[in-house]
């Protein structure tokens, strides 16, 4: 809460998961924050909440997960409060499944919809790579569609342990582009000003690739 944020100074920055259901945005979220593939999941219903503390050049930063409902009739009366204040965006899809593919035209307009600002940085995920034999979405076409939207293309398996170094990596990267790209207030601190950040970068700077370590 507000206390916790102005006495420790910690940033929030709140990342939202979006996809088709059962793409495995619930599963990816578990193995970032959690660490583990979860042996059973229900469709997530709302929104769940999950958070893991990372620290990048001495700076403690919380990131604050929000794994949506991919099922229309579980997400539609939170869709305002997903995209509020929203510092990046995860578009999953499930590369042995082409609709949730072709689908993700539908959830950017979504997202654009929403008046996010074109600063909060977005992902593509492809995920369940580890189905070798079930891929229907090809790397390049997926590719091609992340380029086009300026996305980062992470094609990946939440249940795989060796690719969970690559889970981490799709968060991370977005956590150090947020730092490089501008000093956020607190989330839920009206009116707080910005602190000083001694590692915060130029926006010029912030924009290349160059400042990403994936
Ligand atoms: N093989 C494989 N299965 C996965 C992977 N990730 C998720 N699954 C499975 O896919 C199913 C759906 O996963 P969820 O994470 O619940 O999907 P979701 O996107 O959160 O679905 P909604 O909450 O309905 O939007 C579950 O049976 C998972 O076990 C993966 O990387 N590989
Ligand atoms: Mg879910």
């Amino acid at each position: 809460g507000d206390e916790l944020c102005r006495s420790w100074g910690t940033r929030i920055f709140k990342i939202i998961v979006i996809g088709d259901s059962n793409v495995g945005k619930t599963c990816l979220t578990f193995r970032f924050c959690g660490g583990t593939f979860p042996g059973k999941t229900e469709a997530t219903i709302g929104v769940d909440f999950r958070e893991k503390t990372v620290e990048i050049e001495g700076e403690r930063i919380k990131v604050q997960v929000w794994d949506t409902a991919g099922q229309e009739r579980f997400r539609k009366s939170m869709v305002e409060h997903y995209y509020r204040n929203v510092h990046a965006v995860v578009f999953v899809y499930d590369v042995t499944k082409m609709s949730s593919f072709t689908n993700l035209k539908t959830w950017i307009e979504e997202c654009n919809g929403h008046a996010v600002p074109p600063l909060v940085p977005r992902v593509l995920v492809g995920n369940k790579c580890d189905l070798k034999d079930l891929i229907q979405v090809p790397s390049s076409l997926a590719l091609k569609f992340a380029d086009a939207h300026n996305m980062l293309l992470f094609e990946t398996s939440a249940k795989d342990p060796q690719e969970s170094q690559n889970v981490d990596a799709i968060f991370m990267c977005l956590v150090c582009r947020l730092k490089a790209q501008r000093s956020l207030p607190c989330r839920d601190t009206e009116g707080w000003p910005a602190q000083p950040q001694p590692h915060s970068r130029r926006l010029d700077e912030a924009s290349g690739k160059g400042s990403c370590p994936c």
